[in-house]
C-alpha cells in the first residue's frame, strides 16, 4: 500500500512534467494492477558465463525496484548501484506507449527532467559468492483499459506513434514472446504509412 502511494505521487509528477492532464493519468492508474516479483539469484561459480535476468524492458508502465541492476546506455551496460534507503524506478513499455513518446520530442527535450526519460533496457547479473534478492513492483492500468497514446497528448499536429489495443491482448502477446530487449515496443509502433505492424 505504501509503494502504491509512492507510485501515484510519481505518476502525478510525471503528468505535470509532460503537460498531460493529471486526471487522465490518475484515472488510468488509480484502479490499475499492482504486482510484485521477487527474484532470487543464488551464487554462481562462473558468473561470467551466466545471466541472472536476460536483457529486457518491463512490459508495465513503470517499475519500482529494490536493489540494483544494469541498464543499457549508449550501447554499453552500466551498473546502477542500489542506494541505501532508495528505490530504482524504471520506465516500462506502457508508459512509452501511453505518453506517445513525447519524451523524445525536441520541445520537451528542453525540459531537463524529461530529457532522461526513455524506456529502460536492463538486465541482472549474478555474482560468485553472494546470493541476491530483488523486489520489483510493477504498475499497469486496469485490465479492462485500452493501451494507446494519452488522448491529451495527441491531436492533428501530434499524430499517434503507437497503436491502440486492449491491455489484456497486449499482455497475452507480450507473454507469448521471448524477452528480447525492446523488440515488443517496435511491434507496437505505427509504421510511417499509418499501418500497425
Ligand atoms: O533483479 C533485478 O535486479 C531486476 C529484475 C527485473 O528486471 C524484473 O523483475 O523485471
Ligand atoms: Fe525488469
Amino acid at each position: 500500500m505504501e509503494v502504491k502511494k509512492l507510485a501515484m505521487t510519481i505518476l502525478s509528477q510525471m503528468a505535470k512534467a509532460l503537460n498531460m492532464e493529471s486526471e487522465e493519468m490518475r484515472a488510468l492508474f488509480s484502479e490499475g494492477v499492482q504486482s510484485m516479483r521477487m527474484n532470487y539469484y543464488p551464487p554462481c561459480l562462473e558468473p561470467d558465463r551466466a545471466m541472472g535476468f536476460t536483457p529486457h524492458s518491463d512490459a508495465d508502465a513503470f517499475t519500482i525496484l529494490y536493489d540494483g541492476l544494469q541498464i543499457r546506455k549508449n550501447g554499453k551496460w552500466v551498473p546502477v548501484a542500489p542506494l541505501h534507503n532508495a528505490f530504482v524506478v524504471n520506465i516500462g513499455d506502457i508508459m512509452e506507449g501511453d505518453i506517445n513518446r513525447i519524451v523524445r520530442r525536441p520541445k520537451v527535450k528542453e525540459n531537463k527532467h524529461c530529457e532522461q526519460w526513455s524506456v529502460s533496457e536492463h538486465r541482472a547479473t549474478v555474482n560468485s559468492t553472494k546470493e541476491r534478492l530483488s523486489i520489483a513492483t510493477f504498475y499497469n492500468s486496469d485490465l479492462d483499459s485500452e493501451l494507446g497514446p494519452a488522448r491529451s497528448l495527441v491531436g492533428p499536429n501530434k499524430p499517434p506513434i503507437f497503436r491502440r489495443l486492449p491491455i489484456e491482448k497486449y499482455f497475452k502477446e507480450f507473454f507469448s514472446r521471448k524477452l528480447n530487449g525492446k523488440s515488443y515496443l517496435d511491434f507496437m509502433k505505427i509504421q510511417s504509412n499509418g499501418e500497425a505492424k
